[in-house]
């Protein structure tokens, strides 16, 4: 056995709440997102987890997950990283659009294409594919080789950022990771191996 990962996407954020599409906007959490996030790091604390380093994206509701979670587990100086390959997809023309208006101007089956395929980019956006071209190798670069070395480790970033790194840690296909959705606030704890396959994983959503 090796060390643990553990995955958060950001408590809701304005946008989420006024179901817009967001993608690289950098909208702030909502009261209910600052209690969801305060309340992952109570799950967190609850579990005896403690962690060596912190990773989080460009945008501040990921931000401000990251130190929610931080401060619950009594660690609220921990070093933590930030940097864009953690960023949301970009959405494209989409963002700043509601959801439902979207909907009804392409179709309600484009909309969830644009949303949840793998390989399909949102007009003048990234598809899951492209965003897990710059995921990936930020995972493998600077994320896993503490894991590795036994570490424990955060990473509060979004949807869509950590259902490309989650599709490559669970050796997921392109038609299976249209069904995998993140609830915000919740966290995925992965136990890895040491030869860096998935020992176990565990979803804290309760
Ligand atoms: O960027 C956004 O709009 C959301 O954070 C995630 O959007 P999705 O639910 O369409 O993937």
């Amino acid at each position: 056995m090796s060390g643990t990962l553990v995955l958060v996407r950001h408590g809701q954020s304005e946008w989420n709440l006024k179901n817009l599409f967001t993608g690289w906007r950098d909208v702030d959490l909502t009261d209910q997102g600052h209690g969801e996030a305060r309340a992952a790091g109570q799950k967190l604390k609850e579990r005896g987890l403690k962690f060596d380093i912190a990773f989080t994206s460009d945008l501040q509701r990921a931000q401000k997950t990251c130190q929610h979670i931080l401060d619950a587990v009594g660690q609220s100086d921990l070093e933590t990283v930030r940097n864009q390959a953690l960023n949301e997809r970009d959405y494209g023309d989409l963002a700043g659009l509601n959801k439902d208006d979207a909907r009804d101007k392409w179709g309600e089956d484009q909309v969830h294409v644009w949303r949840r395929s793998y390989d399909v980019p949102p007009p003048g956006g990234e598809s899951l594919k492209d965003t897990g071209a710059r995921v990936w190798p930020y995972y493998l670069h600077d994320m896993q080789p503490h894991v590795l070395r036994g570490e424990t480790v955060l990473v509060a970033a979004h949807g869509n950022s950590l259902r490309a790194l989650i599709m490559a840690l669970d050796g997921l296909t392109g038609e299976e990771v249209v069904k995998v959705e993140l609830g915000t606030g919740v966290p995925i704890i992965y136990r890895l191996n040491a030869d860096s396959t998935v020992a176990s994983k565990e979803i804290l959503d309760r």
